[in-house]
C-alpha cells in the first residue's frame, strides 16, 4: 500500500489521517509533517502513524497531501521540492488548500509534478466528507482516480473544472460551519425559552442528523429515484396553518435567504483572494 504522507497536522490533516485510520486503513502507511511538536505527539498518539520531517515525508509519499494554512503552501513546498525532483517517480501531490491553484503549486514543484485539487471537509473524520477534485496541467486520470480511491474511504467525492474550486470551498468547504452555527442558534433559542441545555442539544443534533438523511436518501420527498429536493422536504414538514409556517415566515422576514447568499459569496471572494494573494 503506498504511504500517504500529509503536510501538517491541522483540523484537516487530522479529519484527513483520522478518517483513513477509522476506515480501516493500516497506520503505518500514513506519516504527518506537523511543525508544532505537541501537535504531531498528540496525532502520533492518538492515530498510531508516524511523524516525519519534510524530507523524509517527500522522499517515502506515494501521494503527498499539502494541509496547511494557504500562507504556508509556499514554504511547505520548498521544503520538498529538492527531495522530490531527486525521485525517479514523482508522487502525486494532492493540495487542500483553500484558494491555491494547481498552476501555482506546479510553479515551486519540479516540471510536470502530478497535482490534484481538494477541497474537502471536516465530515472526514467520520467517513461522511464532500471532496471536490480537479487535475492539475500534469495529472492525468491515474493520478486523478488515485485522488479519488484515497478520498473514496473517508466520504463523496466529485469532479469540477478548477474555475469552480472557491464556490465548492465556500458551499462544502466551509459549509460545515454554517450548519454548526443554525444548530448552535436553535439551541440557544431553546435554552432561551426554558429548555435544559442537554435536552435542546439532543433535539438539535438529532434533528440535524434527521434531516441530512432525508436529503440524501433518493425518494425519500416522494418521488421515486430521484434526487430529494429540499424544498418539497421543508413543504411535507410545513403543515397549513401550522407552526412551521410561523417560523419559516419570520425567518424569510429576518432575510435567512440573502444572508446565506451574502455568506457563500463573501466566501467564495475570500477563497479568491487567498489565491491572489499566496498562489
Ligand atoms: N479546516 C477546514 O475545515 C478545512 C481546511 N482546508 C484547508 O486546509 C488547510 C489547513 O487548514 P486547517 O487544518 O484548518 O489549519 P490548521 O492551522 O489547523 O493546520 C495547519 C497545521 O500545519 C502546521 N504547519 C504550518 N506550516 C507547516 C509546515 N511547513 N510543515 C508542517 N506543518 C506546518 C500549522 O502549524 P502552525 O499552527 O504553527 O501554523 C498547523 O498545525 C488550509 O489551507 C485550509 O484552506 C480545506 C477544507 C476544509
Ligand atoms: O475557512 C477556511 O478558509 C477553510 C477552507 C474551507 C473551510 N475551512
Amino acid at each position: 500500500m503506498e504511504t500517504v504522507a500529509v503536510l501538517g497536522g491541522g483540523k484537516i490533516g487530522e479529519a484527513l489521517l483520522g478518517g483513513l485510520v477509522s476506515a480501516g486503513r493500516d497506520p503505518s502507511s500514513l506519516l504527518v509533517v506537523e511543525a508544532v511538536a505537541a501537535r504531531a505527539a498528540e496525532l502520533t498518539g492518538r492515530y498510531g502513524f508516524a511523524a516525519v520531517d519534510a524530507a523524509e515525508a517527500a522522499r517515502r509519499a506515494g501521494v503527498l497531501v499539502v494541509a496547511v494554512k494557504p500562507g504556508d503552501v509556499p514554504a511547505a513546498l520548498d521544503e520538498v521540492r529538492d527531495v522530490l525532483a531527486g525521485r525517479d517517480a514523482r508522487p502525486a501531490v494532492v493540495s487542500l488548500a483553500a484558494g491555491i491553484p494547481t498552476a501555482a503549486i506546479e510553479a515551486r514543484l519540479p516540471e510536470r509534478t502530478p497535482v490534484v485539487r481538494v477541497m474537502p471537509n471536516t465530515p472526514m473524520l467520520v467517513g461522511r466528507a464532500m471532496c471536490v477534485l480537479s487535475p492539475g496541467a500534469a495529472a492525468g486520470e491515474a493520478e486523478l482516480a488515485a485522488a479519488e480511491e484515497l478520498l473514496a474511504a473517508v466520504g463523496r467525492t466529485v469532479r469540477v473544472p478548477e474555475s469552480q474550486q472557491d464556490l465548492a470551498t465556500a458551499l462544502s468547504g466551509s459549509g460545515p460551519a454554517y450548519v454548526f452555527l443554525l444548530a448552535e442558534a436553535m439551541i440557544d433559542a431553546g435554552v432561551a425559552l426554558g429548555l435544559p441545555r442537554p435536552v435542546a442539544t439532543e433535539l438539535v443534533t438529532a434533528t440535524v442528523e434527521g434531516a441530512g438523511g432525508l436529503l440524501t436518501t433518493p425518494g425519500s420527498d416522494g418521488r421515486e429515484g430521484a434526487a430529494p429536493h429540499p424544498g418539497l422536504l421543508r413543504e411535507a414538514v410545513t403543515s397549513p396553518g401550522g407552526t412551521t409556517a410561523a417560523a419559516l415566515g419570520a425567518l424569510e422576514a429576518d432575510g435567512l435567504r440573502a444572508a446565506l447568499a451574502t455568506a457563500v459569496t463573501a466566501a467564495r471572494d475570500r477563497s479568491v483572494a487567498l489565491g491572489r494573494q499566496y498562489g
